[in-house]
């Protein structure tokens, strides 16, 4: 990006997962920049956020997302990212209360009322099952282990152990769970791309819900979830072929608007 340019974007979190948001139907922002785009999450140096979305143009749908980790570089698909793309594409007057747009991992469909976003995930056929762990993909690789004492454990420590650990240079998301009764529970994640624990990951609890299901722990098809940033619900149906019709449902706001030169 030339140096003079000025940059508008705005500041979004859905239960605290937070993301640099661009409106890029124009098509000017350079999207091969990692750099540019590793600076403008670093929370020292830059704007800060645990992930950058641009919203584009989409020859079929009301508008494509495009998903970059902190990292700077395109991640798979964010689940509460996605939720706040909705609220952002509303705020532009692009939809009103329904969206369907294009994303890495295909078609997504979501509502929107009020700060409320429900998203619907892809389809999760293929859970494989680790000796005390679950591991599948919700658009996003995870990793979901049971803990005890969830509120002291050392996420970031035994999370990137098992990131780098188990999964290699490739990697996945590692989600901490422990129920907390009447179908919650609480989750703590290491996401991969930020390298940290976030407050919360979508694709994330997401997992977590369906993989308690899958265990046994809960027996609704629909289970709520206590992110450290907020709640969040996901619903589902079961069938002999896997998880469908799964929905994602929390809050997405907009923080603030801002300009920078870069
Ligand atoms: N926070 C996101 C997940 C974003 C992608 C993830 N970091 C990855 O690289 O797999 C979410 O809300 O799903």
């Amino acid at each position: 990006m030339e140096m003079n340019r000025v940059l508008t974007f705005y500041k979004y979190q859905g239960t605290g997962n937070d993301f640099v948001m661009i409106d890029n139907r124009d098509n000017s922002f350079p999207k091969d920049d990692i750099k540019l785009v590793a600076w403008l999450c670093d929370r020292r140096f830059g704007i800060g956020a645990d992930g950058l979305i641009l919203l584009e143009e989409d020859a079929t749908m009301d508008f494509n997302m495009v998903y970059y980790n902190a990292d700077g570089k395109e991640g798979s698909m964010c689940g509460n990212g996605g939720r706040c793309l909705v609220a952002f594409a509303k705020f532009l007057g692009v939809i009103s209360t329904e969206a369907k747009f294009n994303a890495v991992d295909g078609v997504h469909s979501a509502t929107i009322k009020g700060d409320i976003v429900e998203l619907q995930m892809g389809d999760v056929t293929d859970i494989s099952e680790k000796p005390n762990a679950y591991f599948l993909n919700t658009g996003s690789p995870h990793h979901v282990q049971l803990v005890k004492g969830l509120q002291d454990f050392d996420v970031f420590k035994e999370g990137s152990k098992l990131r780098y650990g188990v999964y290699g240079q490739k990697g996945s998301n590692i989600n901490f769970v422990e129920p907390l009764g009447e179908g919650t529970f609480a989750v703590r994640t290491y996401e991969r791309g930020v390298e940290d624990e976030t407050l919360s990951c979508g694709t994330g609890v997401t997992a977590v819900a369906i993989a308690m299901h899958k265990s046994g722990k809960v027996s609704s098809d629909v289970v709520n979830i206590e992110a450290q940033g907020g709640k969040l619900q996901v619903r589902f149906s079961v069938d002999a072929k896997g998880y469908s019709n799964v929905h994602l449902k929390g809050p997405a706001t907009q923080v603030f608007k801002g300009e920078v030169k870069c």
